[in-house]
């Protein structure tokens, strides 16, 4: 590989917290390691390998954080989350393999590649736990669901959970489930940032300032989001509620049935589901 990232001296880990190593530094590695450090873990517990290097010395810049070398990084980690493209984990993963140590567990976020796909490719004694996280953890609001591998303990799942707790909701699922997680709240907020995009178009039309209409859509979405979960109640009765008999939302709601809205996020997710299935063979 091609020179990465400043190398700095060995890592020893500071008394009480263990060296976790962020290999890949782009959007979601980025909202790793910022979880991280607000959720207390001090800077020189983290540490992050980048093969951009302008970019590497803007994370250490900006996060207090070293970049390294990825095998330097794994090197003397306890933990070793994998946040590369999953086009780019085979390569990744010859690299830093022979620098790690029985005990270690590597953590991966890559879409699609399953625990048996790593296993193959981490020294024995390695345990892998595969997570599937979503970009509103930069804000403390993700989701993520968490899978063990086959060698995999109670304790692997614990700190791969203890890495995304501090930005939001963890759950366990059974691996079988990951594509479709990945679809649902791994894609998930891609389709509603198109949805609040589409309602501010849509009232920039009927002739509200862009200001305006940004407001009105964004704090709809989170009202609306904020009453599902704070209420429980099952959204088809929270639409009912708002629809008054011959109004306006029944006008709105028979165009976006004319349109297919229930079709198309059916199709959509399994669009999703399936490109995940395919990033699992490279
Ligand atoms: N973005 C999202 O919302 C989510 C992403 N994920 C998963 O997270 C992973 C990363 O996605 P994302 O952050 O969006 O992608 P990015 O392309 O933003 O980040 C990946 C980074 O890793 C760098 N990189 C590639 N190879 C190496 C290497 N050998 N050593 C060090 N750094 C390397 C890339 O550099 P370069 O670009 O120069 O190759 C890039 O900066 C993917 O596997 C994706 O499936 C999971 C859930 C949500
Ligand atoms: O689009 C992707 O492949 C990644 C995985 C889930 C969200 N972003």
């Amino acid at each position: 590989m091609t020179d990465p990232a400043p190398s700095g001296p060995p890592l020893t880990s500071p008394p009480d917290h263990p060296v976790t190593a962020v290999l890949g530094g782009g959007v979601m590695g980025e909202t790793v390691l910022a979880g991280l450090l607000r959720s207390g873990r001090p800077p020189e517990a983290v540490v992050v390998s980048e093969k951009d290097p302008d970019r590497a010395r803007d994370l250490e810049e900006r996060h207090g954080v070293r970049a390294l070398r990825a095998t330097d990084a794994v090197r003397g980690a306890a933990t070793v989350v994998l946040v590369v493209k999953p086009q780019d984990l085979e390569a990744l993963l010859v690299e830093v393999a022979p620098a790690m140590a029985p005990g270690q567990v590597v953590v991966s976020l890559a879409a699609g590649v399953g625990t048996a796909w790593l296993e193959q490719r981490v020294p024995e004694g390695v345990a892998v736990v595969r997570v599937m996280p979503n970009t509103p953890a930069t804000v403390d609001q993700g989701m993520a669901v968490v899978s063990g591998g086959a060698s995999a303990g109670e304790a692997h799942l614990a700190e791969a959970e203890s890495l995304m707790r501090g930005t939001g909701r963890v759950v366990r699922v059974p691996e079988s489930q990951q594509d479709a997680a990945t679809a649902l709240s791994g894609s998930g907020p891609a389709y509603v940032f198109l949805v609040v995009e589409a309602m501010v178009e849509a009232g920039v039309r009927l002739g509200l300032p862009r200001p305006t209409a940004t407001e009105l859509a964004v704090q709809t979405v989170l009202g609306a989001a904020t009453m599902v979960h704070e209420t429980g109640t099952h959204p088809a009765l929270l639409r009912e509620q708002v629809t008054s008999p011959g109004g306006t939302t029944a006008a709105a709601l028979a165009v976006l049935e004319q349109h297919g809205l229930r079709a198309a996020f059916l199709d959509a997710l399994a669009a999703a589901r399936d490109r995940s299935r395919e990033l699992a063979g490279g």
